[in-house]
């Protein structure tokens, strides 16, 4: 743990990190609770003063030095997080990438946090409007982006003014850890950034009761995000929650198919299928379906499965056995269904890895599990539908609203159907829309809040009207 500038817990009870590629151990790290949870708010929240009333330029400055010792790390990086997570090395690099421009973005957003200044009624007054870092923000991250699902957050928060304390994902810890000793030599001051580790239940409830941690900035299932919006209402922390979803992938007649095809194999088996925005449900219109479909399947047929270490791997382990037992329920539930397998469906390399084949399913309804439920691996159901009015309402009947994608050549096709759509985020033509420049987040019981672009440090600044009577 990085916790008051010291590297901590030795003494502690140590937590295997497992290699899911072949269920190797490949380090250990500290079980931290609420006694290193404490540690690390009475660390942030005592450079708070100092570190908020830095410039911008200053902050700015010590984040771009960590953004370039980020970038000459990146595939020191990147084995670590395929070790760790298991992503293909090609991913884990683009990872790294995509992680740092979080942090090159805001250490530019963090000098455009401008106020205003507003006519007064009154002559003899002039009103102001002034933005404030909101103080100690704790970030609680997961497994699937170990990079990234930290700077996204860390990256605005610093460059507001605020001190972070982070607990990572248990499965990922070395990839923060490493985030933690770049940010160190790179000079940010100790105690502006705290890493715990350790027993999430223990240490959240240490930060959700501490009055002193005003912001709270989650991502993670939306089960755990009930869980801590619910916590963080004792203290009215202010909170964002990145949370589950359950992408539908909409084939329009009209659409290019091998556009499409290429899109729906990218967003469905990237990280194995365990990204938040990957698409969960395709769906096809009845005219185009069996030419998809055969499509698709002749794509998802040549992706190579295996360590992600090794070369040509498109698609490597996933996290856990839970994981892998979760692909399998959604499997035998889709075919207990009428839905049928037409390429993969098995567990792969059992004795070795978390494997599964990268697989798709036809003839799938909204009965199935995989329709309804996030399926977090690599798992493509294809349900066919008639008409543009039933796939948005087939679509949007979810409680998730994160990301959606719709694949049409027809221009008033594509506006009419995307502004329908009650997603945070469309994927027009595009399966891959992530960007640090553009927000991020979704409707319903997605999430709250917004991270990426000039929305994503809004989160972390009060507003503040002063009125000035002379
Ligand atoms: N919307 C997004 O941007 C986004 C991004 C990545 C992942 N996700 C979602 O996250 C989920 C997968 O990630 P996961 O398995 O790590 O999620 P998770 O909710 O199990 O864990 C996320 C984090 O919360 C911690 N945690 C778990 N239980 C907790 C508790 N009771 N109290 C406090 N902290 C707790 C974990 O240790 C981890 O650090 C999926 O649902 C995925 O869609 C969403
Ligand atoms: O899984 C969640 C990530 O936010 C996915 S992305 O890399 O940001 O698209």
């Amino acid at each position: 743990m990085f916790i008051d500038g010291q590297w901590k817990g030795n003494h502690l009870e140590q937590i295997n990190v497992i290699n899911p590629a072949d269920k190797e151990i490949i380090a250990q790290i500290p079980k931290g609770g609420g006694a290193e949870a404490k540690q690390a708010v009475d660390a942030a929240y005592k450079a708070f003063k100092t570190w908020s009333q830095k410039t911008a330029e200053e902050r700015s400055h010590l984040l771009f030095k960590w953004h370039q010792l980020i970038n000459e790390n990146k595939e020191e990086m990147a084995k670590l997080m395929t070790m760790e997570q298991g992503k293909p090395y090609k991913e884990a690099l683009g990872e790294m990438s995509y992680a740092n421009s979080f942090i090159s973005w805001y250490a530019e957003e963090g000098k455009r946090i401008y106020g205003e200044t507003i006519p007064a009624s009154d002559s003899r007054k002039r009103l102001l409007v002034q933005k404030q870092p909101v103080g100690v923000v704790a970030a609680i991250t997961p497994w699937n982006f170990p990079a990234a699902m930290i700077t996204r957050k860390v990256g605005p928060a610093l460059a507001a003014g605020c001190t972070v304390v982070v607990k990572p994902a248990e499965e990922t810890p070395l990839t923060a850890l490493k985030l933690a000793e770049l940010a160190e030599q790179a000079g940010i001051p100790k105690c502006v950034i705290n890493v715990v580790t350790g027993n999430p239940q223990e240490i959240s409830e240490i930060w959700l009761k501490d009055e002193r941690v005003r912001k709270l900035t989650f991502t993670g299932s939306t089960e755990v995000g009930k869980l801590l919006m619910r916590g963080a209402a004792d203290t009215v922390k202010k909170i964002s929650l990145e949370l589950g979803g359950h992408a539908p992938f909409i084939v329009m007649d009209d659409a290019d198919l091998d556009k499409a095809v290429q899109a729906v194999v990218a967003s469905k088996f990237r990280n194995a299928g365990q990204t938040c925005i990957c698409t969960n449900r395709v769906y096809v219109q009845e005219s185009v379906a069996e030419a998809f479909s055969e499509k698709m399947t002749k794509a998802v047929i040549d992706l190579k499965v295996g360590d992600g270490l090794k070369e040509g791997i498109d698609v490597g382990p996933m996290i856990n056995e839970e994981a892998v037992e979760k692909v399998k329920e959604h499997v035998a539930d889709a075919v207990s269904k009428g839905g049928q397998v037409v390429c993969g469906g098995e567990e792969l390399n059992k004795g070795e890895g978390y494997y599964f084949q990268p697989t798709v399913v036809t003839h799938a309804d909204e009965s199935m599990l995989c329709m309804n439920e996030e399926t977090f691996g690599p798992l493509a159901p294809i349900a066919v539908f008639k008409e543009e009015d039933e796939v948005v309402q087939r679509a949007n009947h979810t409680p998730f609203g994160l990301a959606a994608y719709v694949f049409t050549e027809n221009i008033g096709r594509a506006i009419r159907i995307s502004e329908q759509l009650e997603y945070g985020i469309v994927g027009l033509n595009d399966g891959l829309p992530s960007v640090a420049q553009a927000p991020f987040g979704g409707y319903k019981e997605s999430g709250l809040g917004r991270e990426g672009g000039h929305h994503g440090i809004e989160e972390f600044l009060e507003v503040k009207y002063i009125s000035i009577a002379f």
